[in-house]
């Protein structure tokens, strides 16, 4: 197999910790080279392993193939087996794409490349680290108990590093399909960025890079990157700054059960206007640590900026949230703190919002959440669905008493305007601002969130 010859020899592989268990070897913690060699398996060996790729071991299936659990006994691993459905000779790109790339990096944050193996009909199979716990998507928008803010910030960290080890790489590599279901979420409940059938290695400039048609997932997709020549690591920026969005709101990344449907449209209005409140999740906790998600929100409103250049690159990404989830580990260990010691504080801190109202708003909110995947739609198709969107996500955090009264109030007039003018948003904040009595404008504008900073 062309693609992989080269590397073979000088490669080395990994086992995640979830094999390391297995293998009982401690894990090392190695960025950028692999511990271990690629491996070429028979075919045989990843039949027997999946079972004769039996229904049991099925895990999905996604548009490129099916992917299978495989219990590997000549490694003493548990690995997930991806079967692409094209041939060979009909041109496997993006097994080739993702067996070219996976060989050539390795990193803790991402779901690695253990190896390969080719069926009789040359189709290829690409052996990668088994990650036992679903995906972040599964998390957010499928679990009965969805994650706290320490964990969200966990997750969004270890992602952020991931893409920055693909962004500095030489030649970088672009991700270009960054979105929830395709973070997988390993034995040490981390999160590992997968499925690099999309991806792209090399300069702006290349060939490679600047004749491969634009391609993504809607909902997640640059705005900027209409053409081959529009591609850069901003584009993956974008891509995450949704994924925040998603991590902070627990909605969608295009939801028409929300007006607008795009989380961008829906929530960074609000961010604009300092209503954090009226963004987070609220089936989960608040935030103990406000100062950590506005800056989490604000962060995540510069990477989805229209504008390319404007937004932050992968490394100030992360050493925000670094900052932002430090705050909110301390947060939750004053709270388990006072809870031993002055139990009644420390519930004050956390339930504070679980009145009747906040239950309300809880109840309003996820009564209008779909669980369905993001599928293939322009939030433009929707247009004519806000209507029914609105009444159901409308109101939804008016009663809302973590702000005194005056900016609780005030919270209503910025979230139900915003969920108002969906179409020119700049323009109609600016015109609910002007209709709102003094006092209120004045206390608003302490909030409006410049995101230059
Ligand atoms: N390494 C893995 N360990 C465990 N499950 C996996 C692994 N890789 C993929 N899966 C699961 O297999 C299913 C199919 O994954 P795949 O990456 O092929 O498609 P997808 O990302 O869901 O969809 P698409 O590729 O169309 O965007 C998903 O449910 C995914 O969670």
């Amino acid at each position: 197999m062309g693609c992989l010859s080269c590397n073979a020899e000088s490669a080395v592989a990994t086992c995640d910790s979830y094999n390391w268990e297995l293998l009982t070897k401690k894990p090392v913690k190695n960025h950028g080279t692999r511990p271990v060699k690629i491996l070429e398996f028979d075919f045989s060996v990843l039949h027997s392993a999946t079972n004769g790729f039996s229904a049991r071991n099925l895990l999905g299936k996604g548009s490129h193939g099916a992917v299978y659990k495989a219990k590997i006994h000549r490694i003493k691993a548990v690995a997930a087996v991806k079967r692409t459905k094209q041939t060979q000779s009909c041109g496997d790109s993006t097994a080739d794409a993702e067996l070219e790339i996976l060989s050539r990096i390795y990193h803790p944050r991402l779901v690695n490349l253990l190896g390969y193996a080719i069926d009789p009909n040359q189709r290829k199979l690409i052996v990668v680290e088994y990650m036992p716990n679903g995906s972040l998507y599964d998390l957010l928008h499928r679990s009965a108990k969805p994650p706290g803010w320490v964990k969200r910030t966990r997750f969004a960290l270890q992602v952020a590093r991931a893409v920055q080890f693909l962004h500095a790489s030489n030649p970088p590599i672009i991700h270009r399909d960054i979105k929830s279901s395709n973070i997988l979420i390993d034995a040490n409940f981390s999160s590992r960025l997968s499925d690099f059938g999309l991806s792209l290695r090399g300069h702006v400039g290349d060939v490679k890079v600047k004749c491969t048609p634009p391609a993504g997932t809607l909902g997640y997709l640059d705005p900027e990157y209409l053409a081959p020549g529009d591609l850069s690591t901003k584009s993956d920026v974008f891509s995450f700054g949704i994924l925040m969005l998603e991590i902070i709101t627990g909605r969608n990344a295009i939801d028409v059960n929300f007006s607008p449907p795009s989380v961008v449209e829906w929530a960074v209005p609000a961010i604009k206007q300092g209503d954090f409140i009226g963004i987070c999740d609220l089936r989960i906790r608040p935030p103990g640590d406000w100062e950590a998600l506005r800056r989490m929100a604000v962060l995540a409103a510069r990477c989805v900026r229209s504008t390319a250049a404007k937004r932050p690159g992968m490394t100030e990404v992360v050493e925000c949230l670094k900052i932002v989830h430090q705050k909110m580990k301390a947060r939750a260990g004053i709270c388990i703190n006072l809870g031993s010691r002055v139990g009644e504080d420390c519930r004050a801190i956390k339930y504070e919002p679980l009145d009747e109202s906040f239950e309300m708003a809880r109840n309003s909110r996820t009564g209008s959440r779909r669980n369905g995947k993001v599928s293939s739609v322009s939030s433009s198709q929707f247009r004519r669905g806000d209507q029914r969107g609105k009444s159901k996500s409308i109101g939804t955090a008016s009663e809302i008493k973590f702000l005194p009264p005056d900016e609780t109030e005030d919270h209503i007039i910025s979230r139900s305007v915003g969920l108002r003018l969906n179409k020119s948003r700049s323009v109609g904040f600016l015109r609910a601002r002007n209709d709102r009595p003094a006092h209120r404008r004045t206390l608003k504008s302490n909030l409006l969130v410049d995101l230059e900073e």
